[in-house]
């Protein structure tokens, strides 16, 4: 047996088409969706991600700015800098690249981005909304998740998901999702006992630990959907938080790259149309 990929390049190609008809109507109104971000340090990841964004944004007809900020930016510069943002007209959504730099606190700088440009979703007032479940914004990783999840025809109602991770800007979000979608939910982390036990029960298993092939075939239930978040580089190539043999047992998953990766950028598109509109 081998397992659906869940082709998440794919999908993106056709929510940007549909996103560009939509900055085309909006662009009559006189509005083109503008997107700034803000990259402090030279972190390699978050350089790919920076580039990959950059192209989303020439194939939905935005308008974007990208600033890259030495290491040693201070606290003060940045909130300097978001505040700008705040009251640029042409930006409608702010997204500055995290991990930050040690002298810099990122619950301050999130703290800082205006709600309605928040595409990111991590502001609490969002974050907020998302737990009640009365959002503008979802936090993209999650929601491209959910996109793959329904383009497939999986749907989480009733059934056992387990996500592993308990991030702010992944897991934690990511289960509020599914519990939305009437999910039965179980979020595992460093110190979960009988981890490979409790992914065995799981129907959908979404990875978002950080940690190359830490899912195994033996933790995955055969038939079971497999979603890998993970973005690792190892000896300079990406690869995910799954074991690639995992596709031996699962019924579908998610292909790193060319998985998660390609739809939370979509999503960000798709909240910085959505900013634009309001
Ligand atoms: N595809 C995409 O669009 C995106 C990909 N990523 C990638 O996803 C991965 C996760 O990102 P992020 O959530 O920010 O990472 P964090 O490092 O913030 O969180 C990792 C989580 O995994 C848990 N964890 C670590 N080791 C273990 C273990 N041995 N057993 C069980 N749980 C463990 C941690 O537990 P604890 O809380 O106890 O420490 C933590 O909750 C990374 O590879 C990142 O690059 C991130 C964002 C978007
Ligand atoms: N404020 C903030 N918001 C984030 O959403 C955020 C962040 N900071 N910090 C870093 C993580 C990581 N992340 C990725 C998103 C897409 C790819 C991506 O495009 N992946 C391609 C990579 C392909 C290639 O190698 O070019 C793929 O999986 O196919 C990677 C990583 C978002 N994050
Ligand atoms: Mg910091």
């Amino acid at each position: 047996m081998s397992a659906i990929l869940m082709d998440g390049k794919a999908l993106s190609a056709k929510v940007r088409g549909k996103i560009l008809e939509e900055t085309h109507r909006l662009e009559q109104t006189g509005v083109r969706p503008g997107l700034a971000v803000i990259l402090v340090g030279e972190d390699p990841a978050s350089q790919v991600y920076v580039r990959n964004k950059e192209k989303a944004c020439v194939e939905c007809g935005f308008y974007s700015e990208k600033y890259v900020l030495p290491a040693e930016t201070t606290q003060d510069e940045l909130l300097g800098l978001v505040d700008e943002l705040n009251h640029n007209e042409r930006i409608h959504g702010i997204l500055c690249q995290l991990p930050l730099p040690k002298q810099i606190s990122e619950e301050a700088v999130i703290a800082a981005i205006d709600p309605k440009k928040d595409v990111d979703a991590f502001h609490p007032s969002n974050v907020g909304r998302i737990m009640i479940g009365d959002y503008d914004f979802l936090p993209c990783t999650p929601a491209g998740v959910m996109e793959l999840l329904d383009e497939y025809g999986i749907d989480p109602k009733g059934k056992r998901c387990v996500v592993i991770g308990r991030s702010n800007i992944v897991g934690k979000p990511m289960s509020m999702l599914l519990l939305h979608r009437h999910g039965t939910v179980t979020i595992c982390h460093s110190r979960t006992e009988n981890l490979a036990e409790i992914c065995r029960e799981a129907d959908i298993l979404v990875a978002a630990v950080g940690r190359a092939n830490f899912v195994t075939p033996d933790m995955v239930k055969p038939g079971a959907a497999v979603i890998d978040v993970g973005m690792n580089r190892v000896d300079g190539k990406l690869c995910g938080d799954v074991d690639p043999a995992v596709a031996e047992v699962a019924g579908y998953m998610t292909p790193v790259p060319g998985g998660v990766g390609p739809m939370t950028i979509t999503m960000l598109m798709k909240n910085t149309l959505k900013a634009a509109q309001k």
